[in-house]
């Protein structure tokens, strides 16, 4: 296992025996506990274990700058990325090697994001509606991911490529199952050696066909938009689309981009932000439907918001107890227990003296961060006003804010590679959110209120107990 780099100067917390294969195992199910134990027994300092690809070298808040300001000739993102989810093959090439199309999401779909908040708004409060279906006063139990994938996939298409395709139901499926399709594909093409990756990606996994059926509904449309555009000239540039799939276009033309390659990177946008998003606020639902109680505290915050400004965006940046509710939930909870992964491409020191050598992988600790209670009083406690609390206090409202990346939350990332849909992400899941507080009411199916059920974890991945239902009614 680990002669694929050497050993950093970082201490070894489990046994390196038989290759570290042992060790590499063992973290499928003992990932969390082995951080916990790190951070504690190195007094928050780094630590290193033998994963399947090197040494995993894991490091606490002190280093955040380091990671933060490396350069990708350094510590890479990408590199690591290669390693996991090996997007060259699952999604394409050029993408992989040239992701362009990730400073249009920073940058244009970022600041639309006000003049776009109405059509986002409609778009998830029909979802709601449809599929939910509620009438009267009758409870209804539903598996919480499954109803929220579908929300957050016609949400975010909303805005990657407007009605009548975000509602479109094969369209959507493709959409909601890349995600899956291309970690198990790239888990899969990762196992073998390099030559026959290529062949991997396109003859057993199930990328190729996710491709095709994208292409299928976009290619036709960026040529008729191309089409348009030469025709109409002046007016087109007028009355053009407002989505991310136009900025794209815009954009591809200092890239010489063709219709695939253009559709390849909206594919690739979402698989960056449909299930990070759909699994994140599944957590927030399970934190609401374990505490019914915070449900008329949230809900006054909402009214009060939308009382001065409608639904609006300025309303969602009033609502600093929604955003606190859900930046409290992925603190405690979260969707994975790491952050900020990165390949040294070079031997490199750390300013704490760590020695890391080319080839091994250095990944903050977000867990532990999370959870110590010299940041975080009473860390493992699910306090849902944390947050809003400490703006009331005087503190800044940016340095709280759930859209906020910093060294205390992990939870985006940081540095030049930081999640460059967070602002998206941040106004859907409040939206999401304040609009199930003001139409619906929820408690879990069978549990006593104040019980959450366990999460289920994969190696780094925190998992929400899929089984367990959550029941929602329409409120009076
Ligand atoms: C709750 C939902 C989301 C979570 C937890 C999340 C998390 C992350 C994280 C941890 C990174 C890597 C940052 C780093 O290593 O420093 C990242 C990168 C990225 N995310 Fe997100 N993300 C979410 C939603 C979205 C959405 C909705 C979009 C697009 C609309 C998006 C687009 C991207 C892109 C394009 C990158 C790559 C940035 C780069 O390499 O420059 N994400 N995200």
């Amino acid at each position: 296992v680990q002669s694929r780099s050497r050993k950093s100067s970082a201490p070894v917390l489990t046994s390196d025996w038989f290759f570290g294969y042992p060790t590499a195992l063992k973290m499928f199910t003992q990932y969390r506990p082995m951080l916990v134990e790190g951070y504690a027994k190195f007094n928050k300092h780094a630590f290193q274990v033998p994963g399947i690809k090197g040494w995993i070298v894991f490091v606490g808040r002190e280093l955040y700058d380091d990671v933060r300001k490396a350069r990708d000739d350094s510590l890479s993102m990408p590199e690591q990325v290669k390693d996991t989810v090996a997007l060259e093959y699952t999604i394409d090439r050029a993408v992989a090697l040239d992701p362009w199309h990730n400073s249009v999401v920073r940058k244009q779909m970022t600041q639309a994001l006000g003049a776009k908040f109405p059509e986002i708004y409609d778009e998830i409060t029909s979802a709601f509606q449809d599929e939910l279906k509620l009438s009267g006063k009758e409870w209804k139990p539903v598996y919480a991911h499954d109803l929220i994938i579908h929300i957050v996939c016609r949400a975010s298409n909303r805005l990657f490529v407007g009605l009548p395709l975000c509602r479109d139901p094969v369209y959507t499926q493709i959409s909601r199952d890349f995600s899956g399709t291309v970690m198990f594909s790239g888990f899969l093409i990762n196992l073998f050696p390099t030559f026959l990756k290529p062949l991997v990606g396109r003859w057993i996994t199930a990328a190729p066909r996710a491709r095709k059926g994208f292409e299928k509904f976009l290619v036709p449309m960026i040529k008729d938009r191309w089409r348009k555009e030469q025709e109409m000239g002046e007016l087109w540039e007028k009355d053009k689309p407002s989505d991310l799939l136009q900025w794209v276009m815009d954009a591809s033309k200092e890239h010489d981009s063709t219709p695939e390659d253009i559709t390849n990177r909206l594919l690739g946008v979402n698989f960056a932000a449909t299930h990070t998003t759909s699994l994140s606020f599944t957590h927030v639902v399970y934190w609401l439907a374990a505490r019914p109680e915070c449900a008329s505290i949230l809900r006054e915050d909402v009214d009060e918001a939308v009382a001065k400004h409608g639904w609006t965006k300025t309303a969602l940046g009033e609502m600093h107890k929604i955003d606190s509710f859900i930046k409290e939930s992925l603190r405690v909870t979260g969707i994975g227990a790491t952050a900020m992964g990165r390949k040294a491409m070079k031997d490199l020191t750390l300013s704490d003296g760590t020695f890391v050598p080319k080839g091994a992988s250095v990944v903050m600790n977000l867990w532990g961060i999370h959870h110590d209670p010299t940041i975080f009083p009473k860390p493992l406690e699910f306090d849902p006003l944390r947050y809003s609390r400490r703006i009331e206090a005087g503190e800044s409202e940016a340095g709280n804010s759930l859209a906020t990346a910093s060294g205390e939350f992990l939870f985006w990332g940081g540095g030049s590679h930081v999640c460059a849909g967070r602002h998206f992400a941040s106004q859907e899941m409040k939206t999401m959110l304040a609009v199930i507080v003001s139409l619906y009411e929820v408690k879990f199916e069978g549990l006593a209120d104040g019980v959450r059920p366990k999460d289920r974890w994969m190696a780094y991945s925190c998992i929400p107990d899929m089984k367990q239902r959550v029941m929602f009614r329409l409120r009076e």
